[in-house]
């Protein structure tokens, strides 16, 4: 019998990277080969079964991404956008499908990922779970179906150490509701209101981001008219719903050809 995929969980340590941990050893479907650490962090060495508070698992935490990657077939990547960036390229050279989830990306990190992505898979979405891809889906059905006078606004809540605003759910959302209205998200957004703004722009697709204590993930789609609104709602209770969905693109894309794909891809949604 030939052996499961094995993968490289990078940001071993973080939030993500130990949920990861615990989902590929859950699961039955693949092995974990590699667990990354930036230089410096006081895991480098150790078990990561360990270092989690367990039982030894036979893996240790390395700071050198090319010789794990060496060893993986995909990379599971929940970091900071510049180890993104580095490790899309290192990926490809190793022919790994690179599962992205790290947001907060700019233009140019995802120019430099979309470039890695002609020489391997790389999936990257800012939200890996079903529930979000699907609210995406319906998200785009209904702003195509309502005219501007129902004004879109995304209000998204997450934990007090998150770094980026908004959400890259939030974004998703958004670029699906301007896709819906056949309008660009650039010519349409209204982030970051603060003082004496003027009245809402017709058309305007605005951006809400609250941040407190251990929230996991909630997004709101809010379509509001004169008398009458529709929500569209989701809420992530734990972070096993995000790490589930990256398991199963990096099972997706080995058998995929090189170029970039998303959860839409993934899930056939
Ligand atoms: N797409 C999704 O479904 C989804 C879900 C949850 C979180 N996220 C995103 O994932 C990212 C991480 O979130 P988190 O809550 O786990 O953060 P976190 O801060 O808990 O973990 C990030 C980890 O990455 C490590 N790291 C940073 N630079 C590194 C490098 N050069 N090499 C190796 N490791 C490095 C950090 O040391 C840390 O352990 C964020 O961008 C977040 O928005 C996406
Ligand atoms: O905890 C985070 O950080 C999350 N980030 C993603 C985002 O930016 O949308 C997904 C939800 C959790």
């Amino acid at each position: 019998m030939s052996e499961l995929p094995g993968i490289v969980v990078t940001g071993a340590s973080g939030r993500m990277g130990q949920m990861l941990v615990r989902t590929i050893a859950e699961s039955g479907a693949a092995r974990l080969v590699g667990a990354l650490e930036r230089a410096g962090h006081d895991w480098i060495g150790r078990d990561i079964g360990e270092a989690m508070g367990g039982a030894a698992i036979d893996v240790l935490v390395t700071d050198d991404p090319v010789e794990v990657f060496a060893k993986a077939q995909a990379v599971i990547d929940f970091t900071a956008p510049a180890a993104t960036v580095a490790f899309a390229g290192l990926a490809a050279q190793a022919r790994a499908v690179h599962v992205i989830g790290t947001t907060g990306l700019t233009e140019a990190d995802l120019k430099a990922i979309n470039a890695a992505a002609r020489h391997a898979v790389i999936v990257r979405a800012g939200n890996m779970s079903l529930g979000v891809n699907l609210l995406v889906q319906l998200t785009k059905k209904v702003a195509a179906a309502l005219d501007e006078d129902f004004d879109i606004e995304i209000i998204e809540a997450h934990h007090n150490q998150k770094v980026d605003a908004p959400s890259g759910t939030a974004l998703m959302l958004g670029e699906a509701a301007a896709e819906g209205r056949g309008v660009k998200l650039a010519d349409v957004r209204d982030s970051g209101r603060d003082g004496m703004t003027g009245a809402r722009m017709r058309g305007n697709i605005g951006f809400a981001a609250i941040r407190g204590g251990d929230i996991v993930g909630d997004h709101d789609v809010l379509f509001a008219a004169k008398s009458e609104q529709i929500t569209l709602r989701h809420r992530a209770m734990d972070r096993t719903v995000f790490a589930k969905g990256a398991l199963k693109a990096a099972l997706w894309g080995q058998d995929k050809s090189p170029g970039e794909y998303d959860m839409v891809d993934v899930l056939g949604l």
